[in-house]
């Protein structure tokens, strides 16, 4: 048992990062599948989770809102330690080693060795909506929507591109303990990316 805060059987406790953005939604879909969610907002929180999600909405307010509420420092560290985390958007910003296009002095948690480029599409292609195919979820394309995405544009060698556009550009990656996409599968229905998360989290509880 890797430090595991499970109580039921089966059931993951997953930590959705809630200091801003849509962690509503991935609460939604992450208790539809069985796990139970806790929204963290302090630090002590994070010592009660199997597994964290950081949601997408605006990667410079919530880099510094983890500052000001001293979350920053204790995330860092149990990213190192191995919790296993998943970045959607802002979330995969925050997970990167450097932010192309940041604000001023934005700064990231990092952990997965990529670098990322903020609001990649510019304002005329703000959002859209593409099928991707990503052979890890299986055969079928996964619907994603993007919305002010950024992209992947380095990854280091021992990061695994899971998801790449019909360009090439790099749209979900997973390295160790870190999983992230610049999409947002928390508004569609179809879930199997968090099912994958929950895989990986499940996997680390019994290693
Ligand atoms: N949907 C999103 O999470 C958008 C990310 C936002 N553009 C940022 O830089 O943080």
């Amino acid at each position: 048992m890797a430090g595991s805060a499970t109580t039921q059987h089966d059931s993951p406790r997953i930590g959705v990062l809630a200091l801003q953005g849509d962690f509503r939604e991935h609460r939604r879909v992450l208790a539809e599948l069985g796990a139970v969610t806790v929204a963290v907002r302090r630090s002590s929180e994070l010592d009660e989770i199997d597994g964290l999600v950081i949601p997408g909405g605006e990667s410079t307010v919530m880099d510094k809102l983890s500052r000001s509420f001293g979350l920053s420092e204790p995330l860092k560290q149990k990213i190192a330690e191995g919790l296993p985390v998943y970045g959607t958007c802002a979330g995969l910003i925050m997970l990167s080693r450097e932010i192309l296009d940041g604000a001023e002095g934005q700064q990231s948690l990092g952990g997965l060795d990529i670098a990322v480029r903020r609001n990649a599409f510019g304002s005329q292609l703000d959002s859209f909506e593409t099928d991707l195919d990503i052979p890890a979820l299986g055969e079928h394309p996964l619907h994603a929507v993007f919305i002010r995405a950024p992209v992947v544009e380095s990854v280091g060698e021992g990061v695994s591109v899971l998801a790449a556009l019909e360009d090439g550009r790099v749209v979900a990656v997973e390295q160790g303990n870190l999983l992230g996409t610049s999409f947002h599968p928390e508004v569609t229905s179809d879930h199997r990316f968090h099912d994958y998360f929950l895989q990986k989290v499940r996997g680390h509880i019994h290693a």
